[in-house]
């Protein structure tokens, strides 16, 4: 068997015409995002160039805000406040790691629910599991999107998600939840994974270790999602998952690049205009 690739540029960029459609339906409100970058992180500098990038591309109005890695938490602090005030601006996201003086959780409870298009808030991460109104995370989200794209129903399936940061894997399995999966949550200290990959009819490879998961670690038709961002020692950006070997057994695969990575950015846009569009209802 050779896989289907699942191509997230091309699911992004249809997502994106639709989400042009939504913007010209807004009658003279032009959504607003803002992004905070702290210090001077490549990664962190390519992440949110791109994401000023696709924001200039659909018509959403973008602010970057800049400041220094010694900045102090309150000075962070009060320009989040600002914005929060801002009717400019509809969603924030202060763009991660920070600084290691910087407590994360802090910043995160410091934006207004109603802007964190992140997903990432607490009142947002208990609505994901509780429902009501929520923005999810961007790249869970994304991937769900993918899925249903493709067409794969995940009513009765199993799903093993590899890894539990609160950004992918833990807001994943609720996510898959949601559509009626069994998942199973595997991490670093799991005993042997290959034990439970192996059962999974979809494995998202979220752990950020190159080539963790082999074919071995699959079943013949599997559905392998893989969000790893990592760096072989050519410095080539490469997934969680052996792509050649996982691709000649799975029934379909993500890229890396152009796989997960288009629909995060993509789902960033998706929840800065819907936030838009929840304010105008409001006002
Ligand atoms: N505040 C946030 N910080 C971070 C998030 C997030 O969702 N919110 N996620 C990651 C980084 N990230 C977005 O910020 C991100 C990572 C990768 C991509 C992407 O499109 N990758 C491309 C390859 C890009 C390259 O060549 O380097 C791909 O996979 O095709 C988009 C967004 C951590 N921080």
């Amino acid at each position: 068997m050779s896989a289907e690739i699942i191509d997230g540029k091309k699911i992004a960029q249809s997502m994106r015409e639709q989400l042009k459609e939504r913007i010209a339906n807004l009658q003279g409100v032009t959504p607003g995002l803002a992004v905070v970058l702290i210090g001077d992180n490549q990664a962190s500098q390519t992440y949110v160039s791109m994401k000023q990038k696709a924001c200039e591309n659909l018509g959403i109005y973008s602010r970057l805000i800049r400041m220094p890695e010694s900045v102090s938490e309150s000075d962070l602090l009060s320009t989040i406040n600002e914005l929060n005030e801002d009717s400019t601006i509809h969603g924030i996201l202060v763009q991660l790691p920070l600084p290691a003086h910087i407590d994360e959780t802090s910043v995160i409870e410091a934006i207004i629910p109603a802007k964190d298009v992140d997903g990432f808030h607490p009142i947002n991460v208990g609505r994901l599991q509780t429902g009501g109104e929520a923005f999810y995370p961007c790249t869970p989200n994304g991937i769900m999107k993918m899925l249903e794209y493709q067409g794969i129903d995940l009513t009765g399936k199993h799903a093993v998600v590899v890894g539990r940061s609160n950004i992918v894997g833990k807001p994943m399995g609720q996510l898959l939840l949601k559509e009626s999966a069994t998942v199973t949550y595997c991490h670093s200290k799991t005993a042997d994974l290959k034990a439970h990959t192996k059962q999974a009819d979809i494995v998202v490879a979220a752990a950020g270790i190159h080539n963790l998961i082999t074919a071995e670690h699959i079943k013949e038709g599997a559905v392998v999602i893989d969000v790893g961002m990592n760096r072989d020692s050519e410095g080539k950006l490469c997934g969680d998952a052996d792509y050649d070997s996982c691709k000649a057994k799975a029934s379909a695969i993500t890229p890396v690049p152009g796989g997960v990575g288009p629909m995060t950015i993509t789902m960033l846009l998706f929840n800065t205009v819907e936030s838009a569009e929840r304010f105008s209802k409001v006002k």
